[in-house]
């Protein structure tokens, strides 16, 4: 894709490399729009989460132009960036032996002096509202591990909301979750999107959900982009045959998509 500068976009890649022993993430170039909710789906191992990494300075890419509301990466200053992007990185099993409201506390760090954590009025208010817009507040003073798995995401969100950022990306936010809590979740990050004009990119294998939640999708395969546009319109046949190597027909009701695999109503249909 051309390099194009929109003043409307949050995050604007052109020709980022990044290389790994066995992958590599090729000519990378999309622009995600600000205040959208953006999906990024393609098959186990595209590159969809070290892309992420990317974006979020996890890691450095060795070539390409990556930009932050139009500011090269590179033009940042370590708590500047802090303060623009939050990465929620898929969750882990440790879990720390703290109450929900320390562990979401931890999201203002990067508004921390280096070797004091002094809670500011401003710290406090970012951690309310935070608990206020997951719907965490109820649970505040419960210690963290005896939470629920779908409580528990629902903290971790609120965590990376205190940091109070207008970029949030996001990678898997639904694994583990069973559907009630997926579709809570993901109802919760529209509303958060709505409400509070934040930019949400995340990473979702669930192309119903990534169609229905986001109002633009990027498909990645083998460490490219594959498509983009409005999930829609990116949701077809020819899409999955090319990006996931799969014969489906693909149809909408009432905006959502059915998928069914070919061979499966073939199956269906000879029973
Ligand atoms: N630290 C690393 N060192 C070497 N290779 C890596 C490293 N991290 C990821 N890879 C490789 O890079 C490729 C892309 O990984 P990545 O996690 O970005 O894919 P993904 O699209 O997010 O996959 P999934 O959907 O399975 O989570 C994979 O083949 C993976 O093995």
């Amino acid at each position: 894709m051309k390099w194009r500068l929109m003043a409307m976009d949050a995050i604007e890649a052109s020709q980022v490399c990044y290389c790994l022993d066995d992958f590599n993430l090729k000519d990378v170039s999309v622009s995600i729009p600000k205040g959208k909710m953006t999906s990024i789906v393609g098959p186990n191992g595209s590159g969809k989460s070290t892309f992420l990494k990317v974006v979020s300075q996890l890691v450095r890419c060795q070539s390409g132009d990556l930009r932050i509301n139009n500011q090269p990466l590179q033009c940042f200053k370590k708590k500047e960036f802090a303060q623009t992007v939050t990465m929620l990185p898929q969750s882990k099993d440790s879990v720390p032996d703290v109450t929900v409201k320390e562990f979401i506390a931890f999201g203002r760090a990067p508004y921390q002096h280096q070797f004091q954590f002094r809670s500011s009025g401003a710290d406090e208010e970012a951690i309310m509202w935070a608990m206020e817009a997951t719907g965490t507040s109820k649970f505040q003073d419960k210690m963290y591990y005896a939470l629920s798995g779908g409580e528990q995401q629902r903290v971790r969100i609120a965590m990376a909301l205190a940091q109070k950022t207008e970029i949030l990306l996001l990678d898997e936010p639904t694994t583990y979750l069973d559907i009630s809590h997926q579709i809570e979740l993901m109802e919760m990050l529209r509303h958060i999107n709505e409400r509070y004009q934040i930019t949400i990119v995340m990473v979702l294998h669930d192309l119903h959900q990534a169609t229905v939640y986001s109002d633009y999708m990027i498909a990645m395969k083998s460490g490219a982009i594959a498509q983009t546009g409005v999930p829609k319109h990116v949701l077809t046949a020819q899409f999955l045959k090319e990006v996931y190597r799969i014969d489906a027909t693909v149809r909408f009701e009432d905006g959502f998509p059915i998928i069914i695999p070919v061979k499966y109503t073939k199956e269906a249909l000879s029973v």
